[in-house]
């Protein structure tokens, strides 16, 4: 008589075929803990639970694990995640804490995605250890961790692996690590996680690459693209950031030519961009986030190479804040006012349209740079909430217009701008940072990044 076969809980080196496997884990078998509960891992711990219908998240903020224990979603800006948390914690699918290494006894199936950040232009994965190492106290062979945080090529071999294996007392093969990285955009994760881009998978080993696809075969519908290993996974994710801030740099260069050439770059970008092996982005004020910026120091700072290109990037992109508020000084100079004794007002202190997020954000930079150089600064956001820099005034867009300004600087193309009360202003100059006015009718000088108008 065949044995039964018992429902595995744990995926990795189970002794049960890949249908068994699947059914255990769709069918609520697997427990899993998803490890951070910010922008991105509310939205992945939802999508874990509709596929297993087991998921203990885990954050250290009391305040986050009881609001999401109770149904509530504190991660603001997401369409269907309040209504995603509500439904999968009332069914049970879901639940929350702060109890890490609890909830990693339970668990089988560890996701990691918290916070990695940069300080000192130094990698600073000190949530990412405290995370793996509670995870590593609860471990159990036959446990899989999937790390979905953003790390320096490396991490999983030469940190996480080893933390797992010191405070587990086990060896990697007793149970599974994976690097999967996380390639989603605030404001649409939900769309992002179940489906939008291809998966990327990197196992240590083959059975931990075999257990990962098969998770994600049931969480996204997209491709998965199974890497050698946790590195190369690591890689692609840490590219992926490298190229754009290249990019941007590139488009950042060109503009500040722009005055020199007397063409408007992004006009010529977007006729370049119409060969198809031309991508060139767009100019701005800056380069904010806490991705972009940062993820070139997860290479230049952890590199024994040299990494000219990344750091001259990084420069340029740092630099264009005070090129914006310099173009916006010629502005005002080439209608006869100085800087210095003017009213300014910045629009857009977020890092881009409808985040909520302030973070190595352009429009911060440049309102601390126009607080420095003339009278008055007021600051126009109507999606974030954090207080603006020193020295500048935050005034809504409903009462912007009672305000006698000299200068307006667009930094972030939030959609609200487009109905900025032009008319209430007398005789305001306008440096528009993100081409957000274009197609507007604004009454009053206008100079565009990168339009050729100004010397440089
Ligand atoms: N925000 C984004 O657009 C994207 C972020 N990522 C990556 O995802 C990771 C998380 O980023 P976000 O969700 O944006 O961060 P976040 O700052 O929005 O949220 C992080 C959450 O983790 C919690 N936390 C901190 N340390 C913890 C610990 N030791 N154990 C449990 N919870 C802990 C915090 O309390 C917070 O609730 C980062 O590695 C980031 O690079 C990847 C793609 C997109
Ligand atoms: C779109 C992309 O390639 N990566 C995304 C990026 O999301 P993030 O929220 O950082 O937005 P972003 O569009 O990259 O913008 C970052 C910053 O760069 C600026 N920016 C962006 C594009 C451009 O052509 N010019 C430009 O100046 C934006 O204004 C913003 O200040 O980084 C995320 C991440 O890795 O955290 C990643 O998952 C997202 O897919």
């Amino acid at each position: 008589m065949s044995s039964q076969r018992s429902e595995p809980t744990g995926l990795y080196g189970a002794d049960a075929d890949e249908p068994a496997r699947r059914r255990a884990f769709a069918g609520g078998a697997v427990p899993v803990a998803v490890y951070g509960l910010g922008k991105m891992g509310l939205p992945l711990a939802a999508v874990y639970a509709e596929a297993s219908g087991a998921v203990t998240g885990v954050d250290i903020d009391p305040d986050v694990a009881e609001a999401v224990d109770a149904g509530e979603c504190p991660v603001e800006g997401e369409p269907g995640l309040p209504e995603a948390v509500e439904r999968l914690t009332a069914d049970g699918s879901l639940s929350a804490t702060t109890d890490a290494v609890g909830a990693a006894a339970a668990a089988s199936v560890h996701v990691v995605i918290v916070p990695t950040l940069v300080a000192d232009d130094e990698p600073d994965l000190s949530a990412l250890e405290a995370a793996v190492r509670s995870v590593g106290e609860g471990l159990d062979a036959g446990d899989t961790v999937i790390i979905e945080s953003t790390v320096p090529p490396r991490t999983c071999r030469d940190r996480v692996a080893p933390w797992l294996e010191a405070e587990s007392g086990l060896e990697l093969g007793e149970f599974g690590l994976a690097f999967c990285p996380e390639r989603t955009m605030s404001g649409r994760a939900l769309e992002d996680i179940r489906g939008a881009h291809p998966k990327v998978v990197g196992g240590a080993d083959d059975e931990s690459a075999r257990v990962a696809e098969l998770i994600y075969g049931e969480i996204t519908d997209a491709e998965i693209y199974t890497v050698s290993d946790p590195a190369t996974a690591e890689c692609v994710k840490v590219f992926e950031g490298l190229y754009r801030d290249v990019n941007i740099a590139l488009a950042n260069e060109l503009a500040t030519l722009a005055g020199e050439f007397g063409v408007d770059v992004p006009e010529a970008i977007e006729v370049a961009n119409t060969q198809p092996f031309c991508d060139i982005h767009d100019p701005g004020p800056g380069v904010g986030g806490h991705c972009i910026p940062y993820y070139p120091y997860f290479v230049i700072s952890e590199a024994e190479s040299a990494t000219p290109l990344l750091e001259t990037a990084r420069h340029v992109n740092e630099y264009m804040p005070e090129y914006t508020v310099d173009r916006a000084t010629e502005a005002l100079a080439d209608e006869g006012r100085d800087l210095s004794e003017a009213t300014a007002a910045v629009f857009g202190l977020a890092y881009r349209p409808g985040v909520d997020e302030t973070r190595a954000s352009p429009g911060v930079d440049v309102a601390e740079l126009l607080a420095d150089r003339a009278e008055t600064v007021y600051a126009v956001d109507p999606v974030t909430t954090d207080s603006p820099p020193a020295g500048v005034e935050r005034v809504s867009l409903d009462d912007i217009d009672a305000r006698e300004l000299d200068l307006a600087v667009v930094a972030t193309a939030h959609d609200e701008f487009e109905s900025i009360p032009w008319d209430a202003f007398d005789d305001v100059v306008v440096l528009d940072g993100r081409r957000q006015l274009d197609g507007q009718a604004v009454p009053h000088p206008v100079a565009r990044l990168g339009d050729g108008s100004g010397k440089n």
